[in-house]
């Protein structure tokens, strides 16, 4: 049975989220809400906090501080909650079963088990079901693990950077389907990639993480709207705020500014253009001390 999380609900919220690893604070004063039924990119550079963070939503790492619920549980490390489905950068999968195996201990132990959705999602992917795991390519895998977390009917579902050994053929299929989960099933799906150009394409909601700390997060079509690109002469004064420039980069000829910003700039030799989403999450990362919420 797909989910039927009611529109407006809130998937996660977490308040002072925090987790304390024995050399340090890999999250820390996360809070954050994710709205139900949204595709939500998880951004951050390398050791920002985003499996930490998706380790504690699952239930599989109990937070050291604060408070975290989910589809309206409270995980505390001691096991996936119910309706949430997460899929760990190393897929873990039994390299000695076939793939109609693995599909049937998914039946085995999900209550919620679609079995003829789970068996469509690796047929489209051209995967055998006699094929045992082990002989299976990287690409391969990731599909069958896909159909593992897809099959579970999630209302919940999060994917630490699925698509990293896809072909781009593959990457697109898979991204089609995590949308059309979505849209029609209402489903939230909280997808890490660092891949920021696919996130755009199929993401609607912005989670940034910088050294532990949540620094943006919000509609990505608001986000686009509140932020400019201007584009000008090296020299020249920036025509807006200080306070609200994010990034400045020297280029090749001129600079590129990204900037708080929604009206339109009218400034000698300057032009300005929408950002996309990788322009305003690049600008965040660079920074690494600003936080907003759209
Ligand atoms: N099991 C662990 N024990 C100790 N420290 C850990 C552990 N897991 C993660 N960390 C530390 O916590 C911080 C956040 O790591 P995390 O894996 O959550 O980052 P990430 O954003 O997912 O990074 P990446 O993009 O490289 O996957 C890092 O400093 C990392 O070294």
């Amino acid at each position: 049975m797909p989910s039927t999380d009611p529109p407006g609900h809130v998937a996660v919220n977490a308040r002072e989220l925090g987790k304390r690893y024995r050399r340090g604070w890999a999250l820390r004063h996360c809070s954050v809400q994710l709205p139900g039924a949204r595709m939500v990119a998880l951004v951050g550079h390398n050791g920002a906090g985003k499996s930490t963070l998706m380790g504690l939503l699952a239930g599989l790492l109990a937070p050291s501080e604060g408070a975290v619920e989910v589809l309206g549980q409270r995980p505390t490390g001691a096991g996936v909650p119910v309706g949430v489905s997460y899929l760990a950068q190393g897929k873990p999968l039994y390299p000695g079963l076939t793939v109609a195996e693995t599909l049937r201990l998914g039946a085995r132990t999900n209550p919620r088990w679609d079995q003829g959705y789970a068996e469509r999602l690796v047929r489209e992917a051209a995967v055998p079901l006699e094929a045992k795991i082990r002989h299976l390519s990287g690409g391969q895998r990731t599909r069958v693990a896909l159909a593992l977390v897809l099959g579970k009917r999630p209302g919940l579902l999060m994917l630490d950077e699925p698509l990293a050994d896809l072909d781009p053929v593959a990457r697109q299929a898979t991204l089609r389907t995590l949308r059309e989960e979505s849209r029609q099933n209402g489903i939230t799906v909280l997808l890490s990639s660092h891949v920021l150009g696919e996130l755009d394409e199929v993401c609607d909601h912005l989670l940034l993480l910088g050294r532990g700390k949540v620094r943006v997060a919000g509609d990505i079509g608001a986000l686009k709207a509140g932020h400019r690109i201007l584009r000008g002469p090296v020299h020249a004064t920036v025509p807006v705020r200080a306070e609200d420039v994010i990034d400045d980069v020297a280029l090749p000829q001129g600079r590129a500014v990204v900037a708080r910003h929604r009206e339109p700039v009218r400034a000698p030799g300057w032009h300005e253009q929408e950002p996309q989403l990788k322009d305003i999450a690049l600008a965040y990362m660079r920074r690494d001390d600003m936080e907003v919420e759209v």
